[in-house]
């Protein structure tokens, strides 16, 4: 079998933590970790759909898939900005090769505005979650297509220990069926191929019926207009996780004050 996008990024992935941690002082990260109070991720979207529309608004440099998306990048400004125009949660790429991403700018992101920040990055070992507390995230992603059963049990069980909110991620039936009972406090379905970078609506919009129903649901990728999120709010999501669409436009709230406001029907 050839190898995919994803495989790539992981092997990468898993020889940079194993280099991490081996010169960590574990200490000084615990005693970082135990600085910041994890702010409730999942409860802060579950509180902004009620009475709008919940957006987790994304952090993104670059990507495999889009290559250079925002050259002027800065973290701390784009997270007040963010917060300021309504977003209910933040997503903040870590990794550093495929994404231009840093814990330094998730800390600063977090120190920045007072929303929950997820850090966005492949996670396959619990010396990641520590981290990620360390430097001021409130929720962590784990990505299905790329953990065993065992692994995402025990990243979940290592993440509640952190008192940091799960969202975990998938995209097709095959994974959603064997992550319905890792008690989740958010499920998200991509509609990115990782494997592939292929990105269709479709697949969000097909698997909602099937999240489970005490979790938070969030749609993520692809979603450009308030149209695209009429769409997947009709069929049950609470949440929409942004990237693209935001990075681009030089003021970013523009686009995200335009995603919340609501659709006005032509007719
Ligand atoms: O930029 P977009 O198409 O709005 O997508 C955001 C987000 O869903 C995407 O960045 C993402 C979803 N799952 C991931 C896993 C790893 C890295 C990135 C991602």
């Amino acid at each position: 079998m050839s190898s995919t996008h994803l495989d790539n990024i992981l092997s990468h992935t898993r020889i940079v933590v194993a280099e991490r941690k081996q010169s960590a002082n574990l200490a000084e990260l615990e005693r970082a970790a135990a600085k910041h109070t994890p702010r409730g991720f999942a409860s802060a979207l579950l509180r902004a759909s009620t009475d709008g529309v919940a957006v987790i608004a994304e952090l993104k440099k670059a990507s495999p898939s889009k290559g250079m998306i925002r050259p002027d990048f800065d973290a701390a400004p784009l997270a007040t900005t963010l917060a300021a125009a309504g977003a209910a949660c933040l997503s903040v790429l870590t990794d550093e090769k495929f994404f231009l991403g840093s814990l330094d700018n998730l800390r600063a992101a977090s120190a920045a505005c007072n929303i929950p920040c997820l850090r966005k990055d492949f996670m396959v070992d619990t010396f990641q979650v520590l981290e990620a507390r360390a430097n001021h995230a409130d929720a962590i992603l784990l990505i299905a297509a790329a953990l065993t059963d065992g692994e995402l049990r025990t990243l979940r069980n290592a993440a509640r220990s952190m008192h940091l909110d799960v969202l975990c991620e998938v995209h097709n039936e095959d994974e959603l069926h064997r992550v319905l009972d890792l008690d989740c406090e958010a499920f998200g379905v991509n509609s990115r191929n990782l494997k592939t970078f292929e990105v269709s609506l479709d697949v969000a919009e097909s698997m909602c019926a099937q999240l489970p129903g005490n979790a938070v649901r969030v749609a993520e990728s692809g979603i450009h207009t308030p149209a695209d999120i009429e769409r997947l709010k009709a069929v049950g999501y609470n949440a929409f996780l942004v990237g693209e669409s935001l990075m681009r436009q030089p003021d970013p709230a523009v686009p995200l004050r335009a995603l919340l406001s609501p659709v006005v029907a032509v007719n």
